[in-house]
């Protein structure tokens, strides 16, 4: 075994359907008096569900959550959480409202509840990203990870079937390359096994009953262990590639992750081959780059960049960008294979092995 650090981090988690009842207890453990609930704007009605749960200790509801937290949206809602008194955060919905609520936490100390919608893992991270000028700036920071998480099946039955596949690739994603990463330790390996391996099961299954209770907690339960790992060690090649794509060429983030992961393992397979074995064997395959291909294409999820928004003229581009400031990564990055793997990708060819 090779030397390693493992950093645990706090997370008290209420986990299962009904758990949001709770959430007025959880203020009071916290010893808050009131919250701002936090929402995008198509998720208000769930919001203000849940204001009409706390009564007088909501403060109100802020519906402008939207990707990537641009720095005048977590401006305002700052402001607006000072001005009605709200002396905490409920971000209710997916990354980009729990994002708002990291924004604020990290400028005010203002404790967030995380009640996650999708299944993109922020919840568990203190990874906040904050867009100024166009440009997404990612920091690490401990006053941005949320107090409680409370992860309600209940609240998900509503993600769309699609949304909710390319949410659980993009929470794959962070386990498949926490497998191969250079801080990787045995704990967060098996978190990280056993999350791909609960996505894996869940996700054909919650294609064919979407509202299954039960398999909408597996997903859940799948996207806690990933988004644990995301938390714990450092991500590498396929994330730089989707946070490039995504910051650079406005692609959509969780249908990113789902069209790159597969050409990202592919070009890692021989240089990682204990955590292609771990990745293949939770997704019960021999391939791990095809399993995970595989995985999104037969649930109907996209697997051409071509088909997400990207243009072939800006590929070029794409692999500079991608090749600045790289994250470490088990294989060298080389720009031939680097640009024939975005080649692929905007292709959307099956890995070959
Ligand atoms: N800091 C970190 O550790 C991490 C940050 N992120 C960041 O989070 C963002 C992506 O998160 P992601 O969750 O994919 O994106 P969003 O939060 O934008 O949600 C994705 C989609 O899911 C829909 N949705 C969410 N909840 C529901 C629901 N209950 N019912 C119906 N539809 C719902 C949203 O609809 P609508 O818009 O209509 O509300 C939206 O279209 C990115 O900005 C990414 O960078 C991602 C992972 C980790
Ligand atoms: O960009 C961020 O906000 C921080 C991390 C992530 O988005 C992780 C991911 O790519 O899913």
């Amino acid at each position: 075994m090779k030397d390693f650090v493992y950093i645990g981090r706090p997370a008290r988690v209420l986990f299962g359907p009904g758990t949001l009842r709770q959430l007025a207890s959880e203020l009071d453990r916290l010893g808050v008096r009131k919250a701002l609930v936090l929402s995008t704007p198509e998720q208000r009605a769930s919001a203000e569900q849940v204001a009409g749960m706390l009564g007088e200790r909501a403060a109100g509801v802020f519906d402008r959550a939207v990707m990537h937290v641009p720095i005048e949206t977590a401006r305002e809602a700052r402001a607006h959480a000072v001005r009605l008194g709200a002396d905490c955060a409920v971000a209710v919905g997916g990354g980009s409202t729990v994002g708002l609520g990291k924004a604020i936490a990290l400028d005010s100390g203002l404790p967030i509840v995380a009640v996650p919608t999708t299944y993109a893992g922020s919840e568990m991270t203190t990874i906040y990203g904050i867009t100024e000028a166009g440009l997404k700036k990612t920091g690490r920071d401990d006053r941005v990870l949320p107090r409680t998480v409370i992860y309600d099946p209940e609240l998900t039955l509503g993600l769309p079937v699609g949304m909710s596949i390319t949410s659980g690739m993009n929470a794959i994603a962070h386990a498949a390359e926490g497998l191969y990463s250079t801080t990787s330790n045995p704990i967060i390996d098996l978190m990280a096994e056993e999350g791909i391996r609960a996505l894996g099961v869940a996700l054909p299954r919650l294609r064919a009953q979407p509202r299954d209770l039960e398999v909408r907690g597996n997903a859940l339960y799948g996207a806690w262990l990933c988004g644990t790992v995301l938390a714990s060690v450092e991500m590498a090649l396929h994330h730089k590639l989707c946070h490039t794509l995504g910051g650079s060429f406005n692609l959509p983030h969780a249908e990113t992750h789902t069209v790159v992961l597969p050409h990202a393992l592919a070009y890692n397979a021989k240089a990682a081959p204990e955590a292609m074995h771990r990745i293949a064997r939770a997704l019960e395959a021999k391939s791990a780059p095809q399993a995970v291909y595989d995985l999104a294409r037969d649930n109907g999820a996209p697997v051409a960049l071509r088909d997400i928004g990207m243009r072939a003229e800006d590929l070029d581009r794409a692999c500079d960008i991608a090749l600045q400031n790289q994250y470490p990564n088990p294989r060298p990055l080389e720009r031939a294979a680097l640009r024939q793997l975005l080649q692929d990708a905007y292709e959307g060819k099956r890995p070959s092995e």
